[in-house]
């Protein structure tokens, strides 16, 4: 499998209070990517942040942003979230009623585009927009909150997905990312699957030993269930 191992954090269990601080300490400790968990409160009842937060802490970090888009509307502020700095915007089937333009959109603007799809979501929602995205987002809970129970039970879900890449050509160049629980207990489980982009939040904020502790066990782990 060609496409490499990366670790990115989940900014959810960061300080918001210090956001630049906390990216460039992320960045220090050897993740390959930032994820900010953006949520409207509508499509996930939790409510976080918006473009201008992110772009408060473009500056702090030269690592790539993207913005997972837990919101009803993707399409209305795709440009801000563009303009903040994120390279990668991730919209939720769920929450596209015209998931193909939504994609188009995103690409015209500039940036490549991702699906995340929730639990209950059938993999085959991705089937026919495989050619305007760069990423499949299999949730691994259900979005809101951080510190939630990984759902094993996706791991069939990733393995479709990674089927389904194969079969269309597209498995080298289309990354499969999990999000939630993602852990050392868990990870080896849906990087053997399939995962090779996993976002953590609490297991990398809760180490004990320190984010570059988190980051190093976690990219073992998953690099070792990938061989
Ligand atoms: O995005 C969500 C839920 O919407 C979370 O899954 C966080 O992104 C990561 O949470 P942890 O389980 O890693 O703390």
């Amino acid at each position: 499998m060609t496409r490499p191992t990366l670790i990115a954090p989940s900014v959810l269990p960061a300080d918001f209070s210090k956001l630049g601080e906390e990216v460039a300490a992320l960045e220090a400790a050897g993740v390959d990517l930032i994820q900010w968990d953006v949520m409207d409160g509508q499509f996930v009842p939790n409510l976080t942040f918006g473009p201008d937060v992110i772009a408060s802490a473009r500056s702090h970090s030269t690592l790539p942003f993207e913005a997972h888009l837990m919101v009803y509307t993707p399409d209305v502020m795709a440009k801000n979230y563009i303009d903040a700095g994120c390279s990668r915007l991730i919209v939720h089937a769920e929450a596209c009623t015209h998931l193909h333009r939504t994609l188009g959109n995103i690409n015209e603007l500039g940036a490549t585009g991702a699906v995340a799809l929730n639990p209950a979501t059938p993999a085959s929602a991705i089937e026919h927009v495989l050619d305007l995205i760069d990423m499949v987002l299999v949730m691994t809970v259900n979005p809101g909150f951080g510190g939630q129970a990984y759902i094993p039970t996706m791991e069939p879900k990733i393995a479709e997905v990674q089927r389904m890449l194969e079969a269309a050509g597209r498995a080298d160049d289309v990354h499969i990312e999990v999000d939630g629980g993602i852990g050392p207990d868990t990870i080896a489980g849906a990087a053997s699957a399939g995962a090779n982009v996993l976002i953590a939040g609490s297991a990398l904020f809760r180490d004990p030993e320190g984010l570059e502790h988190a980051v190093t066990d976690l990219r073992a782990r998953a690099e070792a269930a990938r061989a």
